[in-house]
Order: structure tokens, then C-alpha cells, then sequence
């Protein structure tokens, strides 16, 4: 029988477990302490490996919501983060001259950790030096194309779905995505990625986006992640790269070369677009580089959910989409709408589609992160409730778009109606609600305006040129939320009308 001396550990590495323990211990009574007014799941206010768990599990949203759901709002998910689905407080958080900042969470926005971005620089003077500068390219006042482009990779888009699906199903998750990437490489920097035109995943930019996600996940809302990341051999190992010929780094190769040459090419450069806006404002070429693969990484899978979704969720609700294709046939027919892409300022003009599209925004916010803020120094206090300095606090956009005691007791469901039924005032209430999910007041989506145009004309013309169906009703929609929104196999039939 061997001495007991020799099975036991050395004194030495007793005592260094004894004090790691009394360390981790100490470290988590005082995390809890910290916020300990606010209720939450008892693991996310001693350590943020709540929430890693959560995010390993891809069930970041739904614990936020159930947090929500059980100890109100705001609820606590980390030792300081809070978690809220208020708008009200989003716009508090948000105002222009509120001294609330951007969190810790836009540190991880950085895709290449040495540069930033507009979307991830914490530098309030940066960030809104560099959206002046840009605004007048994304909302179109300053660009003379935005909608002409816009209508050419729509044309691709019909005569995709005329030509390579006539009487057999195609995925419109994958097929919104391509038309997507198309639209923003064309209102970026002036050429279409050519998604459409292979009709199929270039560069495997698909399949590599899903597997990225849920590092992405992990990156902005942990800092230790970040700093793993940002280590020169986890760039070389994990990171997108420029040089990549698969993956999310072909795209952004792709970019930068479209950026390069037009600086080199500056006298041949066509009509004043979103690029040459940019340089004009005297952005440089790595700036423009930057902010190029912004608009990709952060205007792609988010409009894409939304045309996917509001199309799904149409064609499985045949009243409402039936009231919606009177509506099109009906300014079809007395000339209300231009053809063959009907345009912005027309499109506009109709309720239904309106409603129809607010409601599919409602239902699926496609950027479902943190977004997290930080409470600025000597604290805040709104509605009652004051926030700690140094406290983040992120956003549960589901909760706040399917909150009854705003929508009704239906939420959950899709149904335009709601927006039409309802009087001037609470229309004003929804509609408030459900647009913060593109972020507000200084920090609002620059891309908004690109994304309602693109998303109002193109669903006018899914259903001006095709009755849809679903291939297949009982085949389901896997669908998994890693801070974005993605859906597979979302099979429907396009015929031709
Ligand atoms: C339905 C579609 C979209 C949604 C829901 C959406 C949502 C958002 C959200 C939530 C933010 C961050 C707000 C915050 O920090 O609090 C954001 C920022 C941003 N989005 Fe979008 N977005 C969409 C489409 C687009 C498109 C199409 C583009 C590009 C053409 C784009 C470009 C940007 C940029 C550049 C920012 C950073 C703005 C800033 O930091 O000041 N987005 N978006």
C-alpha cells in the first residue's frame, strides 16, 4: 500500500489551491455585491461565465428574455451588465449629449484589432467626426445612384429566381443573402460581389459566416476573448484575412482591392457614389477599406433576415399576404408604381406594405447583440432607477419587440393588422419601439434608410412578379441566433405570374 504522503499533493500545492479558491471566492462575493439591487440568474452577477455558458449553448437572447421575463426590467446577467428591453431607456442611453458611451462590447466590433471603425470606435469625437463625414453617402443626399443601384441588383434578383427556379424550390435564406452581398458591394464600392450571378456561395462566405458567429458571439461580449484573439497567433490562426481565398476574408479581399484601385484610379472613378462620397471627406484608403467592410459585415445578415423572414412569414399568413398583393396589383394598375422596379417615394405610399414590413422588423430583429452602454461617471438615474457608474447595459431587442403590454396580447404573433388598427398615438408607440431596433440617436444604424428602400422595393417586387409558396410546410426552419439572426432551408416555390 503506497504511504499516504505520496498520494496526497505537495503542502505548497494545497496551499496555492486554497488561495486560488479564497481568490475566486472573494472575487465573486464582491462582482455581487456590486449590483446586488438589481435581480438576476444567482451565476451571471458572480462571474461572466453565466454568460459564456449561455452563448456556448446559442441561447444568449432567449436567457435575456427570461431574465427579463422573471425579475423585470432592467435584469441582471453579469457582475456589471444589465440587461433591458426598454426603449424609452434606449433612447435615454443614446441622445445626443447624454454622457452615456458605448461599452466594452464594441471593442470586439474591431475585425482587425489594430483599426478602428465607425461602428466600434469608443472615441465619442472620432465616432462622430467620422459619421458626419459619411451620413450624406448612406442616406443618399450626397450619392447620385443609390437607387439605381439598387434597382439593377433587384433586376438580377427577379431574373435569378425566373431563370434558375422556374418550378423547383430555392432556399431564400441562401438566395436573400446573395442578393444582399450583391447590393451592398454595389452601393459600397461600385461592382456586385457576383453572388447572383454564380448563383452559389462564393467563397464559401456563407458556411464560413455561420461558424464565425459564434465567435463573434464570444469576442464582444467577453474582453478576455478579445485579448486572446487579438494575440498575433490567434490572428494567424482564426482570424479573416484579406488574403484569404475562402471565407469571410475572400469578401473583405474583394473590398479592399475595389478601394484600392479607385484611389489609384481616382480621375476614372464613375458617377459621385457612396466611395467617392467618403473620399471626398477626406477619409483615407485604409479608412475607406475599413468602413467598406462594415457596411458588408453589418448590412448584409441583417437585411437578410428581415426579407427573408417578412416573405416567410407573408406567404404562411395567406390573408395577409393576399391583402397584400391586391394592395401592389391595385398601384400596379392605376400607375402609381413605376416599372418594371417600382420606386422609393411610390412604394412608400402603400399601408399595407407598411405594416406588413414593420411587423416582419418586429419579429425577427436581425442584430440581436448586447450593443451594451456604459453609465457615465457619478452614475444615472431614469425612470426611478439609478445606474451605478461603470455599469454596461445591452439591449434584449426581442423582449422589447414583443412586449403585450405594448403590442397586445398576440405578440408573439405576426400579424399586420395591428399596425393599421390602431390609433395615431400607439402607432407612434410601436413604430418607436420596434425602430430602435436600428440602434438611435447617435449611435442610430447609418444604413437605415439603404435598408427600408432596399427592403420596401424588393418585396414589392417578389410579389408584383411571383406567387409563392412553401415547398415544404412541415420541414421547419432550423434557425440559431449567435448575435445574428441566421436561418437554413427555407424552401419556398416562386411561379411566375
Ligand atoms: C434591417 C437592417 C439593419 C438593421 C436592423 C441594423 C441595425 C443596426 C444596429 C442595431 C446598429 C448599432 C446601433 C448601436 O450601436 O446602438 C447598426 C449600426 C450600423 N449599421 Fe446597421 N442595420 C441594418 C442595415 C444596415 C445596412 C444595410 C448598412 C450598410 C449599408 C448598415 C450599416 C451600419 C453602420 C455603418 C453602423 C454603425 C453606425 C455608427 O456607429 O454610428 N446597417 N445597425
Amino acid at each position: 500500500m503506497p504511504a499516504i504522503t505520496t498520494i496526497l499533493p505537495p503542502a505548497g500545492a494545497v496551499v496555492a489551491l486554497l488561495l486560488l479558491s479564497a481568490y475566486f471566492g472573494i472575487s465573486a462575493i464582491l462582482s455581487y455585491r456590486k449590483l446586488k439591487q438589481f435581480q438576476g440568474p444567482v451565476f451571471a452577477g458572480t462571474s461572466k461565465l453565466w454568460l459564456f455558458w449561455q452563448s456556448v449553448n446559442a441561447r444568449v437572447v432567449q436567457a435575456e428574455w427570461d431574465a427579463l421575463a422573471k425579475y423585470g426590467t432592467p435584469a441582471r446577467i453579469g457582475p456589471s451588465l444589465l440587461i433591458t428591453d426598454d426603449a424609452d431607456l434606449v433612447r435615454h442611453m443614446n441622445a445626443p449629449g447624454s454622457k452615456w458611451t458605448r461599452g466594452a462590447w464594441y471593442d470586439g466590433m474591431r475585425l482587425d484589432p489594430g483599426h478602428d471603425h465607425v461602428f466600434s470606435t469608443r472615441d465619442e469625437a472620432i465616432h462622430a467626426d467620422l459619421r458626419s463625414k459619411e451620413i450624406g453617402g448612406y442616406n443618399g443626399r450626397d450619392v447620385d445612384n443609390l437607387e439605381s443601384d439598387l434597382d439593377l441588383r433587384i433586376t438580377d434578383l427577379l431574373e435569378l429566381v425566373r431563370h434558375s427556379y422556374k418550378d423547383k424550390p430555392l432556399d431564400i435564406a441562401e438566395v436573400a443573402r446573395y442578393f444582399t452581398l450583391d447590393v451592398l458591394s454595389t452601393i459600397a464600392f461600385g461592382r456586385p460581389f457576383g453572388f447572383m450571378s454564380a448563383n452559389s456561395d462564393l467563397w464559401d462566405y456563407g458556411k464560413a459566416n455561420a461558424s464565425f458567429l459564434p465567435m463573434l458571439e464570444l469576442i464582444i461580449n467577453h474582453p478576455t476573448v478579445q485579448w486572446l484573439i487579438a494575440t498575433p497567433l490567434m490572428q494567424k490562426l482564426a482570424a479573416p484575412r484579406h488574403t484569404d481565398t475562402t471565407g469571410i476574408g475572400a469578401a473583405l479581399g474583394f473590398a479592399r482591392r475595389a478601394v484600392a484601385e479607385r484611389f489609384q484610379n481616382v480621375k476614372s472613378a464613375r458617377k459621385k457614389d457612396m466611395l467617392n462620397h467618403f473620399m471626398n471627406k477626406g477619409l483615407t484608403q485604409e479608412q475607406c477599406e475599413n468602413e467598406a467592410h462594415v457596411q458588408i459585415i453589418a448590412g448584409s445578415d441583417s437585411t437578410t433576415t428581415i426579407l427573408r423572414c417578412t416573405l416567410f412569414l407573408l406567404i404562411s399568413n395567406p390573408v395577409a399576404y393576399g391583402k397584400l398583393r391586391a394592395e401592389i396589383d391595385q398601384a400596379a394598375n392605376d400607375g402609381s408604381l413605376s416599372y418594371p422596379i417600382a420606386n422609393y417615394a411610390s412604394v412608400q405610399k402603400l399601408p399595407y406594405l407598411s405594416a406588413a414590413l414593420w411587423e416582419g422588423l418586429r419579429m425577427f430583429p436581425p442584430l440581436a447583440g448586447l450593443k451594451a452602454k456604459l453609465v457615465p461617471p457619478g452614475g444615472d438615474t431614469f425612470k426611478d432607477v439609478f445606474y451605478p457608474e461603470g455599469t454596461e447595459v445591452g439591449l434584449c431587442d426581442d423582449a422589447m419587440c414583443r412586449k403585450r403590454e405594448i403590442f397586445g396580447d398576440d405578440a408573439q404573433f405576426y400579424r399586420p393588422e395591428r399596425w393599421i388598427e390602431v390609433g395615431q398615438d400607439e402607432r407612434v408607440v410601436f413604430q418607436r419601439t420596434v425602430d430602435s431596433i436600428f440602434g438611435t440617436g447617435r449611435f442610430q444604424c447609418l444604413g437605415r434608410h439603404i435598408a427600408m428602400m432596399e427592403l420596401h422595393k424588393t418585396l414589392v417586387e417578389l410579389i408584383r412578379n411571383f406567387d409563392w409558396s412553401i415547398a415544404d410546410p412541415f420541414a421547419g426552419v432550423p434557425t440559431t441566433i449567435h448575435a445574428v439572426t441566421l436561418h437554413r432551408n427555407m424552401n419556398v416555390i416562386a411561379r411566375a405570374r
